[in-house]
């Protein structure tokens, strides 16, 4: 079997990288996608809009849609205090299969938790079988047309508290205009932009946070 292009970025990071080393983990993924082979990490731009919103938040429970291979995961679990857990979903398996040897390799495996999945199946479970609560903060990077519905399924759910933290990969491009107009419109959040730029390129992106104000 030929070698993908995310196994390609684990085995350079494996080779390059210093082990149990996040900060390393996440600057060698930015080399060598930026060098080499681009790839659909968040990056380095917005991987700071990340972090500045992940610290001002100060989560405990967190939620990735869209681990790809754990880049983001990776990046927010180094800012995660001690005793917070990240729980990350990915419905590709081949993703999954190169996320985890990748979160291992960075040393934060106990604090993330890859679940393999379909988010709409996933989401409604949280609560029994993950014993989640509520959660903090979602970064949401998946399907760009399903980050609506789920955003909707969280709400139901009742994943959600007053204050719960949304942030929006990629608004601009590939695009995710019926969610822009969902969090802006319906009353429940409190919305920022923040302008920036698709991973790797010139090409205009955003990231929108979107703040819960509560049922
Ligand atoms: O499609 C993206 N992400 C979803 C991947 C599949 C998620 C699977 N999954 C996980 C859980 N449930 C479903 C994505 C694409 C681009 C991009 C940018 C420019 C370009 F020319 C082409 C593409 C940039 C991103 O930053 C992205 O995130
Ligand atoms: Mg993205």
């Amino acid at each position: 079997m030929a070698q993908s292009k995310e196994q390609r970025i684990l085995e350079f990071v494996q080779e390059n990288a210093v082990k149990g080393d996040p900060q390393s983990v996440v600057e060698h993924i930015d080399k060598y996608c930026s060098q080499k082979e681009w790839a659909m990490n968040v990056g380095d731009e917005k991987g700071l809009i990340l972090d500045k919103v992940f610290k001002e938040t100060n989560p405990t429970t967190v939620l990735e849609l869209g681990t790809y291979c754990g880049y983001s995961a990776i990046r927010m679990a180094r800012l995660l205090k001690k005793g917070s857990r990240l729980l990350t979903v990915e419905m590709q398996p081949e993703h999954a299969a190169v996320a985890k040897p990748m979160i291992e390799f960075a040393g934060v495996q106990d604090k993330v938790q890859i679940l393999e999945g379909a988010t709409e199946t996933i989401i409604p479970s949280l609560k029994t079988k993950y014993e989640v609560d509520q959660v903090d903060f979602v970064f949401i990077d998946h399907f760009k047309n399903f980050y609506t519905s789920d955003t909707k399924l969280l709400e139901k759910c009742g994943l959600l508290k007053k204050g719960s933290v949304l942030l929006a990969d990629n608004v601009v491009y590939p695009g995710a205009p019926d969610f822009l107009e969902y969090v802006r419109t319906s009353g429940h959040y409190d919305c920022t932009n923040y302008p920036s730029h698709v991973e790797y390129s010139d090409k205009l992106d955003a990231m929108e946070k979107a703040v819960f104000k509560g049922n």
